[in-house]
């Protein structure tokens, strides 16, 4: 169930769900203690766009670009039996010419979202982007990611050297990595498993700080997510000409529900 919504003027940019109290099997985590805006909120699906990381084009834009930052509004709300499907799009322009809109369809077995980028400008441009997925998990270090053995991946913490995914990931410390794959995915976290499909990103981030945490995630909580992001990064930018567009896309499922 969704039970929350961040748009309009109280949460920009950030798009997920929470726990209602006492709810247990939120599929997302949002910290607890978010940053006045328009600081950035750590947790949900924040929208990196439209670079991620330090990637703007003279490399002094803000960290995973302008829309996270940004003021969306809600353009339409769609109840249907299985669920509810919600339009969102900034409420000023981020881009010269790239503009962005995101979909979301939500039920209690599936969150699906959407990240739609339209060329309307006049010369091709270079695209990178992250659907930057917060998932709540028993203890972060104690999870088990499924897809991504033999993938060729650019470790972070380490300058960006090259490696290869040996068998499946098992995360059992901070990392910070960009896989090279667009394989579908299970987070097992002990406790439940959830399958996570996308489109349009051939890169898969997937990251946790350890003890060096951003300022608004309190250390009491901060084992409480593992982000796993379906992204194009360097690995896989999209040059996008004028009149194209890019769908960037991710789909969460509870495993059992595939059977
Ligand atoms: O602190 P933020 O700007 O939200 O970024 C959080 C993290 O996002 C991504 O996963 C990057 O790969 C990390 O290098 C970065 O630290």
């Amino acid at each position: 169930m969704l039970h929350y919504l961040p748009c309009g003027p109280e949460a920009k940019q950030a798009v997920g769900t929470q726990p209602a109290p006492g709810t247990e099997n939120g599929w997302l985590w949002v910290t607890p203690s978010p940053q006045t805006l328009p600081g950035t909120i750590r947790g949900g699906i924040p929208v990196c766009w439209p670079w991620f990381a330090d990637e703007s084009p003279d490399g002094r834009g803000p960290m995973h670009g302008t829309a996270r930052q940004a003021e969306w509004r809600l353009d339409g709300v769609d109840d249907e039996d299985e669920g509810v499907e919600v339009h969102l799009s900034p409420t000023t322009r981020l881009d010269e010419q790239l503009t962005p809109r995101v979909m979301i369809h939500a039920s209690a077995r599936r969150l699906h979202v959407e990240l739609i980028t339209e060329h309307r400008g006049e010369k091709p441009v270079k695209l990178t982007a992250a659907l930057h997925t917060y998932f709540a998990v028993a203890h972060a270090h104690q999870c088990r990611l499924e897809g991504l053995a033999g993938a060729r991946y650019l470790d972070k913490r380490q300058d960006f050297s090259e490696a290869h995914q040996q068998g499946e990931l098992g995360v059992r410390g901070p990392l910070d990595r960009i896989y090279e794959s667009n394989r579908p995915l299970v987070l097992d976290d002990g406790e439940r498993r959830i399958k996570i499909a996308k489109q349009g990103s051939d890169s898969t981030v997937v990251w946790h700080p350890g003890s060096e945490l951003p300022s608004d995630t309190p250390a009491d909580v901060s084992h409480g997510f593992l982000c796993v992001e379906a992204a194009c990064t360097r690995v896989d930018p999209v040059w996008l000409v004028p009149g194209a567009q890019h769908l960037l896309a991710t789909t969460l499922t509870r495993e059992e529900t595939l059977q």
